[in-house]
């Protein structure tokens, strides 16, 4: 494993994004260190897409300044893209090449490209890499999306929803992939839904909810500490539903099993997930956690 690099990959200060009415991005501070894999989570129509559009280059901002590997990302050229990996949440019209030639014809445009049947291997499409990319299933397509997002072997490498359609076992291996790129100190900013997925990824993460950032902070410490207090639920002999939060599950169980003299019914003791912790802290922002996207429209910047 290489030494971890140091400094920060994105700065951002006061960013806000507003479409003719709508305002996206409502005043937005944060950073992310160079070497780190940061979630962003929030509900639908959050601003996280329009948050990594900006960083990527690819949408105006309203007000604010961003810093993206050195670079304002509203002036990066051609050289600083190519330091980045890009997986949007809707993949490229790659349909009439095969899985191979794609790669082949978008690894030629970086300066310093992975080897590309490293790369096929890497998102497990040998078996694939001689088809035509549009006669894959939905979740190999994806599959295609991300190794395009890492050929060019990318300092900083933004995932929108990266996993969607994946099957169970194409998710682990995803992850394995994401710790790989990980330990070769890629810098990785991380959009997903499944809560797990963050969970089991990222070194800390931001919530976003209506524009904001309500929280951010280690992933293991997002939310505080209150919200990871255990559950104790069981039901009373006439299957009433009790639950107490503490600190000391093993105590109470002790003392119940001693009250009652036996097993206390439909007995369980709970840690709060990631995603408890983070719909909490999306509905204490007085956000709907799933709230559709609204139905605007305004073209990217190129
Ligand atoms: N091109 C656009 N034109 C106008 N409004 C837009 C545009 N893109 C996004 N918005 C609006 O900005 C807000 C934030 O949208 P954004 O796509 O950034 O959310 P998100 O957090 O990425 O959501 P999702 O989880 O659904 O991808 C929403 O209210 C959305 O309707």
């Amino acid at each position: 494993m290489q030494s971890p690099p140091t400094g920060t990959a994105v700065r951002i200060r006061g960013l806000r994004k507003v479409y003719g009415g709508v305002v996206a991005v409502d005043g937005i501070d944060l950073d992310i260190r160079r070497g780190e894999t940061f979630a962003l989570l929030g509900p639908n129509g959050a601003g996280k897409s329009t948050t990594v559009e900006i960083l990527e280059g690819y949408r105006s901002r309203t007000a604010g300044e961003v810093d993206v590997l050195g670079v304002d990302p509203a002036h990066g050229g051609r050289d600083w893209k190519a330091r980045l990996g890009i997986v949007l949440q809707t993949g490229g019209e790659t349909g009439l090449l095969t899985v191979r030639e794609v790669l082949k014809h978008f690894a030629r445009l970086y300066p310093d490209p992975r080897d590309v049947d490293d790369v096929i291997a890497a998102v497990g499409l040998e078996a694939k890499a001689n088809m035509r990319v549009s006669k894959l299933s939905g979740g190999q397509q994806r599959r295609v999306d991300v190794a395009l997002g890492i050929v060019g072997r990318p300092e900083l490498l933004f995932l929108d929803e990266p996993t969607t359609g994946f099957d169970p076992e194409a998710r682990r291996q995803f992850w394995g992939l994401i710790r790989s790129l990980k330990a070769e100190g890629t810098t990785i900013v991380l959009t997903t839904h499944y809560l797990d997925e963050a969970a089991q990824l990222a070194d800390r993460a931001g919530v976003i909810a209506g524009g904001r950032l309500v929280d951010v902070g280690g992933i293991h410490e997002i939310g505080g500490a209150e919200a990871r207090v255990p559950v104790v639920r069981w039901n009373d002999a006439e299957g009433r539903p009790h639950e107490v939060r503490t600190h000391e599950p093993g105590r109470v169980v002790a003392s119940m099993v001693g009250a009652l003299g036996g097993e206390p019914r439909a007995l369980e003791v709970i840690r709060p997930t990631l995603e408890d912790v983070y719909l909490g802290l999306v509905r204490s922002a007085g956000a709907d956690p799933d709230a559709a996207a609204a139905d605007t429209n305004e073209e990217a910047v190129a």
